[in-house]
C-alpha cells in the first residue's frame, strides 16, 4: 500500500516500537526486507538507552541493530538505507547528545556498514542523528563527523524552527 502512494522512505525499529510493541531486531529485519522488497528505502532507527550508555554497552549494541537489519544483504540495498542514529535519553527529551557523542557513534556506524557491505556502500548511507534537535543545536551537530542529517521530531511542530533547520 505505501508502496502504491509512492512512498519513498520508511522507519522501521523506531525506538518507541522496540521499546513497546515488541519489535525485536528479528521484526526490524523483516520489516527491512519488506521495505526493500517493495522497491522503497528503510530509515532504520538505532540507538540506545541511558543504562547502556553508561555500562559502557552502547557501541556494541547499536552496531549489533545495524548487522541485525542490514547484514547480508546486497551492497547497493544497504548503500539505499539511511541509518537514524537515536539515544533513547535524548528522543523528546531536552537533552541533546553533544557533536563528540553523534560523531563517535555516528562513526562507528559508517564503520559497522564498510564490514557488513564495503567501504564504497557504506560510504553512500546517509546517517541522520535524532534526538532533540532544535534550531540551536542543528548546526553543530550537522558538523560533526559522520552526521549527515537528521530525524527531527518536537521542533518539525514549529515551521520557524524547523525551516531553521533546514536551510542552516
Ligand atoms: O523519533 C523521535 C524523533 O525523531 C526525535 O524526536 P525529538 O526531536 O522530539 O526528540
Amino acid at each position: 500500500m505505501l508502496a502504491s502512494l509512492n512512498v519513498r522512505y520508511v522507519i522501521a525499529g523506531h525506538s518507541e516500537l522496540r521499546a513497546q510493541c515488541g519489535e525485536t531486531d528479528e521484526v526490524v529485519r523483516d520489516k527491512v526486507s519488506a521495505i526493500y522488497r517493495h522497491a522503497m528505502r528503510p530509515i532504520l532507527c538505532v540507538g540506545e538507552t541511558t543504562a547502556e550508555r553508561n555500562s559502557g554497552v552502547a557501541e556494541r549494541k547499536v552496531r549489533r541493530q545495524v548487522a541485525s537489519a542490514l547484514g547480508d544483504r546486497p551492497a547497493e540495498l544497504v548503500a539505499a538505507a539511511v541509518i537514524a542514529y537515536e539515544p533513547l535519553w535524548a528522543i523528546g527529551a531536552g537533552v541533546t547528545a553533544t557533536p563528540d557523542d553523534a560523531a563517535q557513534m555516528c562513526t562507528a556506524i559508517r564503520n559497522e556498514l564498510g564490514n557488513l557491505a564495503g567501504v564504497d556502500a557504506a560510504a553512500m548511507v546517509r546517517i541522520q542523528y535524532g534526538g532533540s534537535v532544535t534550531a540551536e543545536s542543528s548546526g553543530a551537530l550537522l558538523g560533526a563527523e559522520n552526521v549527515d542529517g537528521f530525524l527531527v521530531g518536537g521542533a518539525s511542530l514549529d515551521a520557524e524552527q524547523f525551516s531553521t533547520i533546514v536551510t542552516g
